[in-house]
């Protein structure tokens, strides 16, 4: 595990998402991909995620919850940046921020899912990120990348893809690893509605994130205001 300074050429991976909550299925990729790199994992509330409604928490309570659900867990932590942009939380400025202010050795890599990665091609100018950071897809149940990915992003894939994780420390950017780890069905879209039915829910977040929950009232029936932050 890396510890203390990170040093100019470390690998710095980012973990983006709505974590609308944060969910055991974001941290068992999360930890999976911290194990397989050795390498500390920087999870990324988007403050105005592109390409889906809004959010049902807004971005101050969506990364307490991930303050929450890290606190106890080594070698991940809650990387706020997109908080402080204004705008969409579009993936291709904030690598371009990032690339302008750290050393230029330093590789970064972003870490999804099978369904974000099958999604790229309607990202923000998506074939610019392959020259600013390296991908670590983990599997999704329901999202098989052998099947239905765009012709033009199976060929990236097939291209790009390695399977040996120290490519992502001796080159800046363009690899794509896939992550095996042990599947979680869960979903953030699963609590939300299990909440609003009032339905079962808590065993799929950790203790500290469904306290918070009921506490500020989040994602509750129509009708039931959620606290301001
Ligand atoms: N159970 C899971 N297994 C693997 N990857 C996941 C899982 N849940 C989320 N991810 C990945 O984590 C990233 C952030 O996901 P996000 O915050 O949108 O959660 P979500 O559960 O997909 O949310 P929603 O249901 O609101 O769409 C995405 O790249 C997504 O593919
Ligand atoms: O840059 C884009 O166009 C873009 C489009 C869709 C998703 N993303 C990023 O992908 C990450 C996962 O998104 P989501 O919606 O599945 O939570 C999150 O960091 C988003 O900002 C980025």
């Amino acid at each position: 595990m890396a510890s203390g300074e990170a040093r100019a050429d470390e690998l710095l991976l980012l973990y983006g998402g709505t974590f609308d909550p944060v969910h055991h299925g974001h941290l068992a990729i999360a930890r999976s991909a911290r194990d397989r790199l050795d390498t500390v994992v920087n999870l990324m509330p988007a403050a105005d995620p592109p390409h889906r409604s809004l959010p049902g928490a807004n971005a101050g309570h969506r990364a307490n919850m991930l303050d929450l659900a890290v606190s106890s867990e080594p070698g991940l932590v809650v990387d706020r940046r997109e908080l402080v942009r204004s705008g969409r939380s579009y993936t291709v400025d904030t690598l371009r921020e990032l690339r302008a202010r750290a050393p230029q050795s330093r590789p970064v890599a972003l870490l999804l899912g099978a369904d974000s990665f099958a999604g790229l091609p309607q990202w923000k100018q998506w074939r610019a990120l392959f020259g600013l950071a390296h991908f670590v897809v983990a599997e999704r149940p329901g999202s098989d990348l052998a099947a239905g990915l765009a012709a033009e992003l199976a060929a990236e894939l097939a291209a790009r893809e390695t399977a040996d994780p120290q490519r992502l420390r001796t080159r800046l950017s363009g690899a794509v690893l896939r992550l095996h780890q042990p599947l979680i069905a869960a979903s953030a879209t699963q609590v939300r509605q299990a909440i609003a039915a009032g339905g079962d829910w808590q065993a799929l977040v950790p203790a500290s994130v469904a306290e918070y929950i009921v506490h500020h009232r989040l994602y509750a029936a129509e009708g039931a205001a959620s606290a301001p932050l």
